[in-house]
């Protein structure tokens, strides 16, 4: 008999786990990262692509509600998110993989995500099956029981997604998971998006278009704080022709929606 996850019992009254109309969000004091966004997204894995500095980290930030709104509605599972506030009890709900985490070096890989799904008030009697379930799935198991610091980046980043899955989260924000991972690594890390993309609404920013034909049931296009596109991926590829610039037709795609031919002299970044 399959197990009931707490994804299913937890009531739903909104139609989209997320949902923004016009949003604005500050990176910063002034700059307008994301800049009049409109965006709707359900379960499914969610590939967020872009250039560098086009806002994908500062969106991703106030899908986990660390940075507010400067303009514009953001609604989180049926939540609207608007000025200062607690959101705890929609934290609860979020798991969040930041570009760069913080963690003890003394923690074992157990004790940092027992540590952090405590702090995601994951009732108490839970928490050691929680952690073990979410060890076992970024394949750490047999580390579980090693500190932080003698782990390899790849592991780390393994470690980050653990804390990220523990509380089985309804919608999981994911910035750079890939990063550091090793190839065999990369793969499970798709297969394990593709299984938590069928419960849960997954956003995943990445820079390498691959995991985004692997893993993505739809792609994010994000340039100057705003979506470029929005579809499969299969539609990206359809959007580039032999004329764009790329080694696979999803980045013949993404050259043919964002780069400028003007810029696109050899040598240019
Ligand atoms: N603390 C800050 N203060 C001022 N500007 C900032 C700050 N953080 C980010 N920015 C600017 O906001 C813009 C968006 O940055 P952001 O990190 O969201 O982009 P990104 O798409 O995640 O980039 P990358 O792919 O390089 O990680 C960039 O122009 C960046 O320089």
């Amino acid at each position: 008999m399959r197990a009931v996850t707490r994804a299913e019992l937890a009531p739903t009254t909104y139609a989209q786990e997320i949902r923004a109309t016009g949003l604005q969000v500050r990176a910063g004091r002034k700059r307008l990262a994301v800049d009049g966004l409109d965006l709707s997204l359900g379960t499914g894995v969610h590939g967020l692509l872009g250039p560098n500095g086009a806002g994908k980290t500062t969106l991703i930030r106030a899908l986990a509600t660390v940075l507010r709104p400067a303009g514009g509605e953001l609604e989180l599972l049926g939540e609207t998110v608007r000025g200062p506030g607690e959101y705890r009890a929609l934290r609860r709900r979020i798991g969040y993989l930041p570009q760069e985490f913080g963690y003890y070096k003394r923690f074992t890989v157990r004790e940092f995500v027992e540590y952090m799904a405590w702090l995601k008030e994951v009732p108490a009697a839970e928490i050691p099956a929680a952690t073990q379930r979410a060890v076992e799935r970024v394949g750490l198991a047999d580390r579980a029981d090693d500190r932080m610091k003698a782990l390899s980046g790849g592991m780390v980043r393994r470690a980050g997604v653990a804390q990220a899955i523990v509380n089985d989260p309804a919608v999981l924000l994911l910035d750079e998971p890939t990063v550091g991972l090793d190839p065999a690594q990369r793969l499970r890390l798709r297969e394990l998006l593709q299984e938590l993309g069928t419960e849960a609404c997954v956003v995943v920013s990445t820079h390498l278009v691959e995991d985004v034909a692997a893993a993505c049931t739809d792609v994010l296009l994000f340039a100057e704080g705003r979506l470029v596109f929005q579809g499969t991926p299969d539609a990206l590829a359809e959007a580039g022709g032999p004329e764009h610039e790329g080694d696979s037709p999803l980045e013949r795609g993404y050259s043919a929606l964002l780069v400028d031919p003007a810029r696109r002299t050899r040598g240019a970044w």
